[in-house]
């Protein structure tokens, strides 16, 4: 039996009744019908004499690639007299899928704006003052600091203010940035001499939205440059809107000078979700995904993740994966299954030595390769034994350890960098907050 054929059939129907029939006359009727039957043909690449077959699931495609990859490949060699590979794969694997899954992506990520925020009495103040910004920037609170924990809508507000604002005055400049790209890109632009185009590029603003200011705190350079952008901005009458995870007075290497201008205008604090509006956002977040949850499934997810919106609306996504992949019901134990699998993700990543000196390298204005390397400027050796120290207090690692990561140095460089840190901390105030926010950024990235 031959055929003629294209390059690439999508699907290929025809030729798969007739692979079908093959197989029918070779197995039994069972086999047939719990494994054959329930492959979808997807494509057929002459080119590359590939055949791609869809299954349900996991277990379906081992089964096939154990016991029927032989049986299949043979029925396309009698049909086409040539060799054609099996390739098998489960939703949501395949471009065609990553396509669908891109649209359905796309309504995932619906747009943080202010119709998507739901609002309860935990975050309803912040919301408030971030549509009055929205609809009159700087004229009415100037700046607006947004704070409160991780994961319950910072971001989302600084969003809805730029979509807002953006629609309403397509001409307004808005900049959004996180505090630590503010500190990467000015470090940059100070090793690269373009300082000018970064005060441009931020002084000329309209509006300007900063992510996580609570990352410029002890970094002098940086908190110098931001004072400055703030002050060209708040003095043009341009709208400051800024986030963090503590209350300004909280951050505790924030300079005084900032510290006061971040009090000048409102600060709005975002709570915890109460019970009420978890169970608004799982429902408002599964009909964005377009699955169906019963109340039962809601109420448990509500009951069980209270501190974290981030993370109700992981659930949600990860019981519609389920779905997706194995065809599984939204019941309870799907979402205990879900809620365990976020619990599990959500462990803190261990501290790297890498990331510890990072975040010093940052504090300190200066780069991982610099404090790693022999250099002996001030400032260089400063930020090498406090990266020593930050190592010492988080890791415990062995002082010879440490001195490995640093270049080689040996135990004695390493204990005496511990003991000008320590000695810095019990004389100046200022040394202490240092380690203490660094450690809390590490912590928090
Ligand atoms: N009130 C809300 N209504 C709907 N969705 C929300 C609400 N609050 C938070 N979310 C969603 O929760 C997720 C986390 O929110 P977001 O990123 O804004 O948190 P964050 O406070 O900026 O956290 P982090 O400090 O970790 O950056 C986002 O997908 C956001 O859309």
């Amino acid at each position: 039996m031959k055929m003629g054929y294209c390059n690439k059939m999508e699907p290929f129907t025809e030729v798969w009744n007739l692979v079908c029939e093959y197989c029918k006359s070779k197995i039994t009727e069972i086999a047939f019908s719990t494994w054959i039957s329930r492959i979808e043909p997807v494509t057929l690449d002459f080119t590359d004499g590939v055949a791609v077959l869809r299954v349900p699931n996991e277990l379906h495609r081992q089964t096939i690639l154990h016991y029927y990859n032989a049986i299949l490949e043979e029925a396309f060699r009698q049909i086409f007299s040539r060799e054609i590979q099996i390739r098998v794969c489960v939703p949501g694997e395949l471009e065609t899928d990553a396509k669908k899954e891109e649209s359905a992506e796309n309504s995932d990520n619906y747009e943080f704006t202010f119709d998507t925020y739901i609002v309860g009495s935990s975050n309803k103040f912040a919301h408030a003052a971030s549509m009055a910004v929205a609809s009159k920037p700087a004229s009415l609170y100037n700046p607006l600091f947004i704070y409160g924990n991780s994961g319950l809508g910072k971001t989302h507000l600084l969003y809805a203010i730029r979509n807002e604002i953006g629609n309403t005055d397509p001409s307004m400049k808005i900049v959004y940035i996180k505090g630590d790209e503010f500190t990467n890109e000015l470090i940059e632009a100070i090793r690269r001499g373009t300082t000018g185009e970064f005060h441009q590029r931020y002084r000329k603003a309209d509006v300007l939205l900063v992510d996580d200011i609570q990352f410029i705190a002890g970094k002098d350079s940086t908190q110098e440059e931001f004072f400055h952008t703030f002050n060209t901005l708040y003095e043009a009458k341009k709208q400051i809107v800024l986030t963090s995870d503590r209350p300004p007075k909280d951050i505790a290497t924030l300079e005084e000078r900032l510290l006061t201008r971040f009090e000048w205008g409102l600060t709005a604090d975002i709570q915890p979700p109460d019970f009420e509006t978890r169970i608004a956002i799982i429902k408002r977040k599964a009909e964005l995904l377009k699955i169906n949850l019963p109340d039962n499934v809601v109420e448990y997810i509500a009951n069980r993740l209270k501190n974290n919106i981030r993370q109700l609306e992981g659930a949600v996504k990860k019981m519609k994966a389920y779905s997706l992949l194995s065809g599984e019901t939204m019941n309870i134990q799907t979402a205990q299954a879900a809620i365990s699998d976020i619990i599990n993700n959500d462990q803190p990543t261990p501290f790297t030595v890498e990331k510890i000196i990072d975040e010093v390298a940052r504090t300190f204005g200066t780069t991982v390769d610099d404090i790693r390397s022999a250099k002996r400027s001030a400032n260089i050796s400063g930020a090498r034994q406090m990266a020593m120290y930050v190592v010492r207090e988080i890791t415990q690692m062995p002082m010879t350890s440490i001195g490995k990561e640093f270049g080689g140095r040996d135990h004695s460089t390493v204990v005496y960098a511990i003991q000008q840190v320590e000695k810095n901390i019990a004389r100046d105030s200022k040394t202490k907050a240092t380690v203490e926010d660094i450690i809390k950024n590490i912590r928090d990235r």
